[in-house]
């Protein structure tokens, strides 16, 4: 069957369907990686978007359930250059356009992805419109033009109710925007008692679960939409130690006093060079991310930059000059990418370790104080 996919520019492209049946309105944005099509498709940080893979040939390794990174996909569409019906994988379950079909997803093959890229790349992103069927242009462009782009996407994907994932080590609470499972693991897998809470868990609900640490999750669109969020980051700032990732990186900033702002085309891929300007080492990390830290508003907030991205120069990490929180805006847990950057959890946990051992030590100098003050 044919399917389309028309920009708000007036590019339209023709090509197969490979998915559901139907039609979405979302922002087109490619991601280059080469590898990792499960991953790219259940990160609910795509929530409300239409991916296209700049690599050429996709699906050739089918679905695997145990690849997620959510219990389902979220994005609002898949645009290739080739989709392999058949996958040649001994762990496949079924194939792409089986899970796309199972979730009304439009997947659109035999498209020039390289045009495609090259226009995001030009213009930024842009708002399209993919369907199935001969439809005509003009009903795709008033589609495009009544439809506007998902806002708020982060309370459509967050959990709704608190769950642990039990450990014996530290208890960290993951506030969950869009979690990706690659976190979840990442802090089991170093045996952490997790408590995940929704989006809009207040303080004083996080505080009453008596956690060692708080990590701000991953998650969909721009950060301005979850203000509640940066009210329950600055009011847990200082109390806890504090690791953001991706949209909590984000939410940090904000929470200081920084701001942030949209990029043209953002870095989505498993390949972005950062540098960690303490050490002057070179990472190669995995990224999703339309959004940045504006440099210029880092003043008088108490955040210094950490990392940068060696293409473009924007910032990629961020700590507090005083206060135990840092973070990060790539993604150290991969999934899919490079392994590199899982360090950050270890250095995460070291850092609620050093808060366990010197907070006896500040509550007790308080309480010297307040008896030589004879209070
Ligand atoms: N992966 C993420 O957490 C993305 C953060 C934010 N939604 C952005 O696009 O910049």
């Amino acid at each position: 069957m044919l399917a389309k996919l028309y920009l708000e520019d007036g590019t339209l492209f023709e090509g197969t369907s490979f998915g559901g049946e139907g039609g979405q309105v979302g922002e087109v944005v490619f991601n280059t990686g080469i590898t990792g099509y499960q991953e790219v498709l259940s990160d609910p940080s795509y929530c409300g978007q239409i991916v296209t893979m700049t690599f050429p040939l996709i699906g050739n390794y089918g679905i695997t359930r145990d690849d997620f990174e959510a219990v389902r996909p979220f994005v609002h569409g898949f645009v290739v250059r080739r989709h392999e019906e058949v996958p040649s994988n001994w762990r496949a379950q079924y194939s792409l356009g089986d899970l796309l079909k199972e979730y009304g997803i439009v997947g659109i093959s035999d498209i020039d992805t390289r045009m495609l890229t090259r226009k995001l790349r030009s213009y930024g992103t842009m708002k399209g419109i993919i369907a199935t069927g001969d439809v005509r242009v003009e009903e795709l462009r008033e589609r495009l033009l009544a439809n506007d782009l998902l806002r708020d996407q982060v309370s459509r994907v967050s959990t709704k109710s608190v769950y642990n994932s039990p450990g014996k080590d530290q208890r960290i609470v993951l506030m969950d925007f869009g979690s990706k499972s690659g976190i979840l693991r990442d802090l089991t897998r170093r045996d952490c008692d997790v408590v995940v809470v929704p989006h809009d868990a207040t303080a004083e609900q996080i505080l009453r679960l008596r956690p060692d640490g708080v990590l701000l999750s991953n998650g969909p669109g721009d950060p301005k939409d979850v203000p509640h969020a940066v009210e329950t980051v600055k009011a847990l700032l200082g109390k806890l130690p504090i690791f953001g990732i991706c949209l909590g990186h984000q939410l940090f900033a904000l929470a200081c006093g920084a701001d942030t702002e949209k990029l043209k085309f953002g870095h989505r891929g498993g390949n972005h060079p950062v540098k960690d300007l303490e050490s002057g080492r070179c990472y190669i990390t995995s990224q999703n991310h339309g959004y940045t830290v504006k440099e210029a508003s880092l003043a008088g907030t108490g955040l210094v930059k950490t990392h940068i991205n060696n293409n473009d120069g924007t910032i990629e990490g961020l700590k507090h000059e005083s206060l135990p929180a840092f973070s990060v805006q790539y993604h150290p847990e991969a999934s899919p990418g490079p392994f590199d950057s899982s360090y950050l959890f270890d250095d995460f946990l070291t850092m609620v370790r050093k808060f366990q051992s010197e907070r006896p030590k500040t509550a007790r100098q308080t309480e010297l104080e307040l008896l030589a003050r004879g209070v």
